[in-house]
């Protein structure tokens, strides 16, 4: 298996959140980008200007480009990140704007909206969006912030098409067994209940290696 490296990174936790709060605006700009080139009904001039414009910014941020991806990064305190994670990423317009909470029991949940940029059939969210925010609350749920865990098995339920606009993805443990964890999650939208999912999750015999580095 290729190697997979979990960095621990020398930045105080305010470091990170500085740099966090630096891109997370742009993050959402990106977003904003995205759904006005879906909608838009601009004419040429204004597209092709609108070309120019994006391609001469993205130049800009890729002159200080220094590796293809962000990995899963934390430091001595604990505080973990994770720029690029495509359920998640703080600094990924391509990831759904999740902010998961975390119960004092351990069950999690997220309120969402999803827009333009997520659709499968009209005015619904694609199906594998929805697959892919379960995943990853899922994931979370199993890993409880102190192990990494591995998506084994997960299955879904597609009871009724979920309208975009406002959702509610929530997930907690069913049971442990030994290096399984079994969770449980759903996902209720405007018209109500939408999908169900259970899944084992597994926390692999080999630990992730861990290298320590300046940067
Ligand atoms: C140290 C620093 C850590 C720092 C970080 C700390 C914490 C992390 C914090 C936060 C994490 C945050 C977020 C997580 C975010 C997102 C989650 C997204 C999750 C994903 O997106 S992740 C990518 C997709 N995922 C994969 O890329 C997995 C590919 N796959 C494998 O890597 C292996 O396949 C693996 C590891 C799954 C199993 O391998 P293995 O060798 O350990 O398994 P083994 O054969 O020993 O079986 C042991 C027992 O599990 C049963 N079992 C085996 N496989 C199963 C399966 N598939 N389904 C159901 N049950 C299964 C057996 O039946 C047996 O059960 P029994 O013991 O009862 O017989």
């Amino acid at each position: 298996m290729g190697e997979m490296v979990f960095r621990q990174v020398d930045l105080s936790t305010e470091e990170v959140d500085a740099l966090e709060a630096r891109y997370v605006p742009l993050t959402e700009a990106v977003r904003e980008l995205v759904a006005a080139t879906i909608l838009s009904n601009a004419d040429d001039d204004v597209v092709a200007e609108a070309l120019a414009a994006v391609r001469e910014v993205t130049a800009k941020l890729s002159a200080s480009v220094e590796t293809d991806h962000s990995g899963v990064n934390y430091n001595g305190a604990g505080r973990s990140w994770n720029w690029g994670n495509a359920g998640s990423g703080e600094r990924n317009a391509i990831a759904p704007p999740i902010d998961l909470k975390t119960n004092p029991d351990g069950s999690t949940y997220a309120d969402l909206v999803l827009g333009a940029a997520y659709e499968g059939p009209p005015g619904h969210v694609h199906g594998g969006v929805s697959a892919l925010l379960l995943d990853h609350l899922m994931g979370v749920t199993a890993s409880q912030m102190s192990r990494p865990t591995f998506t084994g098995t997960l299955t879904l339920r597609y009871r009724n098409p979920l309208p975009l606009g406002p959702i509610r993805v929530e997930g907690r443990v069913a049971r442990e067994e030994g290096r399984k964890v079994f969770v449980e999650a759903s996902i209720t939208g405007s018209d109500g209940i939408a999908l169900e999912a259970d899944g084992v999750f597994i926390t692999p015999t080999w630990s992730p290696s861990l290298e320590a580095t300046q940067n």
